[in-house]
C-alpha cells in the first residue's frame, strides 16, 4: 500500500533528445476488472499483461479475501479461480485499498447485494475521496453504508440479503460509479439498468459481455441506456490486458516538449473512450503518426510515432471531451505550458476528488515553476510559454497522487532549470517502470 512508505523525492533535469520505444503497462482500468470479473466467474480466468501495480495488487488482496483464488505465474500472468456471481464469502478482515478509487468503488459494488458486511479502507488521499456517489445507488439495492463523515473511509457495507434490481440514472460522468452499480446489478434478480448522459470508458460493458453476460447498450436521447440481466453464470476468459493509454501519455508527451525527441510508443488504445488527450495534442499541433491500426486484447490500438513539437498553440479541450481524457489533464496541462498561447480547460471538477485535487496540485506547481495559471472551481488555465519556455527551478508537492508526481517529472524534462517532486513513491500504484523505462529513453531523473 502506498503512503504509508517514508517520502521518495525525485529530480528531472533537462533531458537530451528522448530516442526509443515505451512499452508500458497494462491498462489500470481493465487489470482491476480482469481481477475482479475472474472473481465473480465460476472456472478458472487466465490473465497476461496484468498491471502489476500496487493498485492492482491491492484489488488481487481484495479478491483472494472475499474468496477467490487468485495466482501469479510470472511477470503479468495471473489466475482466478472465481466463486461465481453471489459466491463471495465474507472477508475476515478489513479491506485495504490503498490509493485505489477504482479498486474500492468497483469492488463495494460486487459485494452490496450478498448477504455479508465488509469494512473498507484506504490510504490517507483514499481516506479523503467522495463513497456517497456510490453508496446512494447501492442504496437502492438494499445495501447499507456506514463510514465517516461526508461517506468518507473507513466505511462499512451491509450486502443486501434479499437485493432488488435498480434503474438509474448517473448524476456525475464516472465509469467507476457506472461499474458499481452493474456489478451489484450481477447479483439482483431481474434487470439492472445505468443511464449514462456522457459516454465514459465502457471496459466494464465489454468485458461483462466477454464474461457472457446478458448486457444491452441502447443509444438514446437519454444517453447510453445500458441494461444488465441479473444472476448469470460468467464464463472464465483468458483477457490480455492491452497498455495504459493513460501512462503511455507521459512518453508520448515527454517526447513532444524535449528538444530532438522521435520515440515509439506501440499498442496505444483508441477506444473512442479513452483517448482525449490524443485528439487534443493533434489538435495543438503535435507531431503524432498512428501507425499499424488494429485490435489487442478486444480494444483497437494504434502504434505511436511521436516527435518533438517545437510550435504547439493552446487550444479550448471541448468539455464534454473530458471523460475521455479525465486522467490526462495533469500531463496536458504540462505540454500546455510549453505551447503558444492559453490552454483552457472547462468542465474538469471532477479533478478536484481524485487521489489530490488535481486543479490546485497542478496550479500551484505550475505557478511555483514560472507559469501563469487562471483557475475556478470547475477550469484551469494554462499559459503557455512555447517550446523551451518553462523556467522550471522548483519543489511540486504530489499529495500522494502518481499523477501529478509523473506530471512535474515529465516537466522538468524540457524546463530550463530542474523540476523536482517532494514524493515520487506514488507512482508504483499505476507505472511502476516508470523511472526505468523514462531512463532509458534518455531521460535525466535522479532520486533525491
Ligand atoms: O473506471 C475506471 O477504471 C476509472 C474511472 C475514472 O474515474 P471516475 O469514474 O471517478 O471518473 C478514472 O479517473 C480512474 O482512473 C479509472
Ligand atoms: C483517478 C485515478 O485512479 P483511481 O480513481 O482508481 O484512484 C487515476 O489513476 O488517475
Amino acid at each position: 500500500m502506498s503512503g504509508h512508505g517514508d517520502a521518495q523525492p525525485m529530480t528531472a533535469r533537462k533531458s537530451g533528445p528522448l530516442k526509443g520505444t515505451a512499452a508500458v503497462p497494462g491498462d489500470k482500468s481493465i487489470s482491476h476488472r480482469a481481477l475482479i470479473f475472474g472473481a465473480m466467474a465460476v472456472g478458472e480466468t487466465k490473465i497476461t499483461g496484468l498491471l502489476e501495480g500496487q493498485d492492482v495488487l491491492d484489488t488481487a488482496k481484495a479478491m483472494r479475501a472475499f474468496g477467490a483464488e487468485v495466482t501469479q505465474h510470472g511477470p503479468g500472468a495471473w489466475s482466478v479461480h472465481g466463486v461465481g456471481v453471489g459466491g463471495f464469502r465474507e472477508p475476515a478482515d478489513v479491506i485495504d485499498c490503498g490509493n485505489s478509487g477504482t479498486g474500492v468503488r468497483l469492488i463495494m459494488g460486487t459485494m452490496a447485494t450478498t448477504a455479508m458486511t465488509a469494512t473498507f479502507t484506504g490510504d490517507a488521499s483514499l481516506r479523503k475521496r467522495p463513497m456517497g456517489r456510490v453508496t446512494d445507488p447501492l442504496a437502492l439495492f438494499g445495501a447499507r453504508a456506514y463510514g465517516r463523515q461526508g461517506g468518507r473511509l473507513p466505511m462499512t457495507i451491509v450486502g443486501a440479503a434479499n437485493p432488488v434490481p435498480v434503474r438509474y440514472a448517473l448524476p456525475v460522468a464516472s465509469a467507476q460509479v457506472k461499474s458499481a452499480v452493474l456489478l451489484a446489478g450481477l447479483n439482483a434478480p431481474g434487470e439492472t439498468v445505468v443511464i449514462e448522459r456522457e459516454p465514459t470508458r465502457d471496459h466494464s460493458e465489454r468485458m461483462l459481455v466477454g464474461f457472457g453476460a446478458e448486457l444491452n447498450v441502447e443509444r438514446g436521447p437519454e444517453g447510453h441506456v445500458i441494461t444488465l440481466k441479473g444472476r448469470p453464470e460468467l464464463r472464465p476468459q483468458t483477457v490480455a490486458v492491452p497498455r495504459d493509454p493513460s501512462s503511455a501519455a507521459f512518453p508520448v508527451c515527454a517526447a513532444l516538449i524535449v528538444e530532438g525527441s522521435d520515440i515509439l510508443v506501440p499498442g496505444v488504445s483508441q477506444n473512442l473512450t479513452r483517448n482525449g488527450l490524443y485528439l487534443t495534442l493533434v489538435e495543438m499541433g503535435a507531431e503524432i503518426e498512428f501507425l499499424d491500426p488494429r485490435e489487442e486484447g478486444g480494444e483497437p490500438v494504434a502504434d505511436l510515432r511521436v516527435r518533438f513539437s517545437g510550435s504547439m498553440k493552446g487550444i479550448e479541450v471541448p468539455p464534454e471531451r473530458a471523460p475521455s481524457m479525465i486522467d490526462e489533464y495533469p500531463i496536458l496541462s504540462v505540454v500546455a505550458a510549453f505551447a503558444e498561447g492559453p490552454t483552457v480547460m472547462r468542465g474538469v471538477k471532477e479533478l478536484r476528488v481524485k487521489e489530490s485535487d488535481r486543479i490546485d496540485a497542478m496550479a500551484r506547481g505550475l505557478e511555483a515553476c514560472g507559469v501563469r495559471i487562471e483557475e475556478d472551481e470547475d477550469t484551469l488555465i494554462v499559459h503557455g510559454m512555447g517550446a523551451g519556455g518553462m523556467p522550471g527551478g522548483a519543489t511540486a508537492k504530489t499529495h500522494l497522487d502518481h499523477r501529478i508526481a509523473m506530471s512535474f517529472l515529465v516537466a522538468g524534462m524540457a524546463a530550463q532549470k530542474p523540476v523536482s517532486v517532494d514524493d515520487a513513491s506514488p507512482i508504483v500504484t499505476s507505472f511502476p517502470i516508470f523511472e526505468a523505462l523514462m531512463s532509458g529513453l534518455g531521460a535525466t531523473l535522479e532520486r533525491g
